[in-house]
């Protein structure tokens, strides 16, 4: 890509000049603030930077560059703003380079002079629009001086106006459709031949060269700059006031043994596939059909006005040709749809960049979705893990908790004759598991809770439940009442235990200790033996608050002895 400098009326481009010398920047176009203050400074119209626009270093006061250090290479500032341009008012008078193009080196610089050989030697000075980012005006012949003849076009001009309108309609047809063009020149009898070719690009011979528009995607805005330049230089040949009449003879001469085929009618619609232009007229454009007949020569091939060449051709006995003032007026109003090309390519970019804004974004937030899952999936699991835990718990804790019974305790109002037996009150659970010995079996372990309970009345509920403590089943298991006598210390302890047995048990509450002893047992008929004969408790609440069971007996064959020792943490208040 060819980089040139952006700037009105600046030429430089790279490889031009010293190297090195001028360094070419582009616009920040990612900074709006500063972009915007690019634009203002350089002053083009209707213009949109895009990202192969730059601006050269000339068009930079001294202070917007910095060097480096070790090889003073030279940087353009991030601040840097543009200011050196040429003024608006000198814009106004010379918005427009006179340029002159030589097209036969033989021609006199005289504008007077009048042509020889038949040909036209008239040169016409022309305002040509220098607008570097198209390149078009580097590409012409003659490097210094550019005429583009308006009124007598020699068969490159012609060229150029058809390549211009076979550019504009393939690049159009290019940038609405992706479908890249290609061109084919091949030279007959009849004259120049033009195929268009959509699907491949071509470089032909003529004055512009396909490439001198950059290519489809890349130089996009370099080609609707080009369009631009070419479609003003074509729209100011169109507004010259007066048209020479006289046609060099040679030419009309030409012109008139010119078959109909290539009596300067080019097809300006090419067909989808491909499209012919025979050697042009420089008056006359025509649509041709592939299927179509060549067309008839124009009766009078005198160079008209764009006004008179635009009706008297419009009343041309073929309605399918065009003038090639109506070519030029129609090239050159295309400068709103190249105005709209760039808007389009811009904000198509834009949209672009915006697209992969948002695809970014979404991309942040399935990223974010995917770890919001990951943590819900964990906190599943976890809420899983608790929801086993749970059910290990209940499964570990001892049934029968939280009773009617307990909650009726709980609720009423404790009868004053109970009070020297409030500490026993509550669920207590084993803490550590029981102790089971006597002399006569296996030593074992047990878990136990016990609910101390009242419901108002002057006697204390309770209920003993014992259980393996590996696999939880129910083992000895006992309720019954505890009554104090009124005004006493004194208290019966009444049971019923699973193994059969009821026994009354009778003695005295000291402080936070209990020490009973059974003054008669009973047991069913069948019960087991060793049958116990006496039984001996004592409950006590130690000073960490833990009560504490020690429950001894007597059997038929041993005498009192320890059988069992607990404690129990208080599980409930
Ligand atoms: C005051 C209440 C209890 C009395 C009167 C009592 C009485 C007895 C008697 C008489 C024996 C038979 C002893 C022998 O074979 O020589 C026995 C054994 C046993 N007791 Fe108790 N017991 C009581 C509480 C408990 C409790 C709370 C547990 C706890 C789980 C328990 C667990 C056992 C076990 C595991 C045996 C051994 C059974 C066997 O080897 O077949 N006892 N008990």
């Amino acid at each position: 890509m060819v980089i040139c400098c952006a700037a009105f009326n600046c030429s430089n481009r790279q490889g031009k000049g010293k190297k090195g010398a001028i360094s070419f920047h582009r616009f920040p176009l990612k900074d709006s603030k500063r972009v915007t203050q690019w634009l203002k400074a350089v002053q083009r119209n209707n213009w949109t930077p895009t990202k192969y626009s730059f601006l050269c270093s000339e068009h930079f006061s001294k202070d917007c560059f910095s060097k480096r250090f070790e090889d003073q290479h030279r940087f353009l500032k991030p601040t840097a703003v543009p200011s050196i341009f040429q003024s608006a008012e000198k814009r106004a008078t010379c918005g427009y380079a006179i340029c002159k193009r030589e097209t036969n080196s033989q021609i006199p610089e005289d504008e007077d002079a009048q042509p020889t050989n038949g040909e036209s030697r008239e040169q016409h000075s022309l305002l040509v629009p220098l607008d570097q980012d198209t390149g078009v005006k580097h590409k012409m012949k003659g490097p210094e001086r550019t005429t583009v003849e308006a009124y007598t076009l020699d068969s490159e001009q012609r060229e150029n106006i058809v390549l211009l309108s076979e550019s504009l309609l393939t690049r159009a047809s290019v940038l609405k459709t992706g479908s890249p063009v290609r061109t084919e020149r091949s030279s007959s009898e009849n004259g120049t031949q033009t195929n268009i070719h959509i699907g491949n690009w071509m470089t032909d011979t003529s004055g512009i060269s396909i490439d001198d528009f950059s290519p489809p995607v890349s130089g996009a805005c370099k080609f609707i700059g080009s369009l631009h330049s070419y479609s003003f230089s074509s729209k100011h040949s169109r507004e010259r006031p007066s048209v020479p009449r006289d046609l060099p003879e040679r030419k009309k001469a030409k012109r008139n043994t010119e078959p109909n085929n290539s009596s300067g009618n080019v097809p300006l619609v090419p067909d989808k596939s491909s499209l012919e232009i025979s050697s042009p007229s420089p008056l006359t454009v025509a649509p041709q059909k592939s299927s179509e007949s060549p067309s008839v020569a124009p009766a009078d091939l005198t160079p008209k006005s764009a006004t008179e060449a635009s009706t008297s051709e419009k009343g041309a006995a073929n309605p399918n040709f065009m003038s090639i003032n109506e070519v030029i007026v129609s090239a050159s109003g295309t400068c709103k749809l190249i105005d709209s090309l760039h808007t389009y390519c811009f904000s198509s970019r834009q949209t672009k960049s915006q697209v992969c804004c948002l695809r970014e974004q979404v991309e942040k937030k399935n990223m974010e979705l995917k770890l919001l899952r990951q943590r819900v999936s964990r906190s599943d699991s976890q809420v899983k893990k608790l929801r086993e835990k749970v059910a290990e718990l209940k499964r570990l804790s001892i049934p029968g908790r939280g009773s009617l019974q307990s909650m009726k305790s709980e609720m009423s109002l404790l009868n004053p004759i109970l009070k020297p037996l409030v500490w026993m009150l509550g669920t207590w659970v084993s803490e550590p598991p029981g102790d089971g010995i006597f002399p006569t079996i296996q030593p074992f372990h047990y878990m136990e809770e016990i609910q101390i309970s009242h419901v108002g009345q002057p006697v204390l509920n309770f209920m003993f439940n014992a259980f393996h403590p590996d696999t939880k089943k129910p083992m000895h298991r006992e309720c019954g009442f505890i009554r104090l006598k009124p005004g006493t210390s004194k208290v019966a302890f009444v049971s019923a235990q699973n193994t059969g047995i009821v026994e009354v048990e009778e003695g005295e509450v000291n402080g936070e200790e209990l020490t009973i002893t059974s003054h008669s047992v009973a047991r069913i008929s069948f019960a087991k033996e060793p049958h116990v004969q006496q039984i001996s408790r004592n409950f006590r609440l130690t000073a960490d608050g833990k009560l504490e069971q020690t429950v001894s007996m007597a059997t038929s064959a041993q005498p009192m002895t320890k059988h069992l020792h607990i404690t129990y943490k208080k599980v409930t208040p």
